[in-house]
């Protein structure tokens, strides 16, 4: 039996009416019953001509959905997929390049092309410990070897041997390096091979790799653990980069507790510990984490005095009593480009470009919400920002039925196990317990999707990148 709140979610407090009755009637809605059994497989809520058997995205861009959205209250919001392109369409330039240390440049964009500044190797090296051998063997061994870092030692002389640690230097007139496994020195210090010797073996030839001025990585490239190895090989101590956009988050609501125990109705802010981290790991810089309550003109004097290139707010996104991010946008004269989106959960999303070169994200007080908004408007925006290609997407086949909203697309966390997604349990807005332990978000189509059926994955930035990278 199912535990009490296992279902997947499907959060009619989420619907309007209608949609709630339009989804009952296709079958699909697992409606929490209070004693949280499920009840076996239900049924997927069928295709329907809403929109779940076309491709994802197409169905609010023909009229007919627009006027039947219309009638259900969401003439403004914006398809997932429109919404997400018009994000990262949304700044009008990126920064200009900055030259950023070696160690201050994991995870930004390369703003010029690497040239080498030196051959590579930059001189001729022995790529393996041993003897480096000249002429025909066997060879008089040297009294003095040669180490990495040493200066160039005295030419070789037929019959002559010398030995030599992996990365030295590669004296004149050398035939060939023998490793040590491959030759033996008898009583007089004289080296025989124990293998055929073939000239040029087991010598880096200067310039093998490149020469100096040789093109290395293309403007654009994202400075990688392995980019910064390769750059400092070829002689950089800096790098021309896009700076990391610089994100001011301003958590709104008077009921948020910084620290202890939920009490007295007030409950503890998740999104001021979470989303920090997230927008670095997005690639922002985050200048500024501040916790204005519910005061209009606290909000108003932060947007105004802002120089931050993106202004992440959560909460008051919604018509509520204290919901106060449109009427102060509105009084600042913002232009507001994404108001509400076909998605769930967090469709009171919303994107707003607050100044020439600064833009807002309204991210839902609920916390999935806040999640679904920060990846369907923030990562966009911050990745055009910072001048990263957009990644490849990707599709898996979903393992178990997930229901679909009727009009929206559902963004639900995963785990991905053997090639396959399987959705997690505790995925209502609310709730950040299934996403805490997902891989990824999969887009469930409007109408919802089938075991087997593909579906694309977002994956989450630690997932790929690394939770180290995102904190520099
Ligand atoms: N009449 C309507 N009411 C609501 C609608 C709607 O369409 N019509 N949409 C609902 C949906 S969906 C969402 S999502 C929320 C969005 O609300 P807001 O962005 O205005 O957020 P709040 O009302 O401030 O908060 C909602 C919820 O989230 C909790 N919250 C807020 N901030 C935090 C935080 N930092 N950490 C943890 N939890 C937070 C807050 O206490 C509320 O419970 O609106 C619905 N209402
Ligand atoms: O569905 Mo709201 O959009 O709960 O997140």
């Amino acid at each position: 039996m199912t535990a009490p709140g296992q279902y997947e979610e499907v959060d009619l407090d989420d619907l309007d009416v209608d949609e709630a009755l339009a989804l009952v009637k296709e079958g699909g809605a697992q409606v929490p019953d209070g004693s949280g059994a499920t009840g076996g497989s239900p049924a997927v809520p069928q295709p329907s001509p809403r929109g779940g058997s076309r491709e994802h995205g197409e169905h609010a861009a023909d009229g007919t959905s627009r006027a039947r959205a219309a009638e259900h209250g969401h003439h403004r919001a914006t398809p997932w997929p429109e919404a997400r392109a018009l994000a990262g369409r949304a700044p009008r330039r990126p920064d200009a390049p900055v030259s950023v240390s070696l160690d201050a440049a994991l995870g930004l964009v390369l703003a010029a092309p690497l040239a080498a500044l030196t051959d590579l190797p930059s001189f001729d090296t022995s790529a393996m410990d041993g003897w480096a051998v000249a002429g025909p063997g066997p060879w008089d061994v040297r009294a003095e070897g040669v180490l990495a870092g040493h200066a160039e030692p005295e030419p070789l002389t037929d019959g002559e041997a010398v030995r030599i640690a992996t990365g030295a230097r590669i004296p004149q007139d050398v035939t060939a390096v023998i490793r040590s496994e491959h030759g033996r020195t008898d009583e007089k210090e004289r080296l025989h091979a124990t293998r055929e010797v073939v000239p040029g073996q087991d010598i880096r030839p200067r310039g093998q790799e490149c020469r100096s001025g040789d093109p290395l990585l293309q403007r654009g490239t994202v400075v990688t653990p392995a980019v910064l190895g390769l750059a400092a090989a070829a002689g950089y101590d800096t790098v021309s980069a896009l700076p990391r956009p610089r994100a001011e988050v301003l958590v709104l609501g008077d009921e948020l507790l910084t620290e202890g125990l939920p009490h007295d109705g007030l409950i503890r802010d998740a999104l001021g510990p979470m989303l920090p981290s997230w927008l670095r790991a997005l690639g922002a810089d985050v200048i500024a984490v501040r916790r204005l309550g519910d005061d209009a003109e606290a909000l108003r004097k932060a947007l105004k005095n802002s120089d931050a290139d993106l202004v992440v707010t959560t909460g008051g996104t919604a018509a509520g009593p204290v919901d106060h991010v449109h009427p102060t946008l509105r009084r600042l004269g913002a232009e507001l480009l994404v108001d509400g989106v076909k998605v769930r959960p967090g469709h009171p999303m919303l994107l707003a470009r607050t100044k020439e070169n600064q833009h807002l994200v309204g991210l839902p007080g609920n916390p999935l919400a806040a999640v679904s908004g920060l990846l369907t408007l923030a990562e966009p925006l911050l990745r055009t920002l910072a001048g990263r290609a957009a990644p490849e997407t990707y599709t898996l086949p979903l393992k178990e039925t997930v229901h679909g909203h009727p009009y929206d697309t559902r963004l639900i966390p995963v785990v991905l196990r053997e090639d396959r997604a399987v959705p997690l349990h505790y995925n209502g807005p609310a709730m950040l317990r299934g996403i805490a332990v997902a891989d990824a978000l999969a887009v469930v189509p409007p109408g919802g999707a089938r075991p087997g059926q593909e579906l694309e994955i977002l994956d989450l930035p630690w997932a790929t990148a690394g939770i180290e990278v995102c904190f520099t």
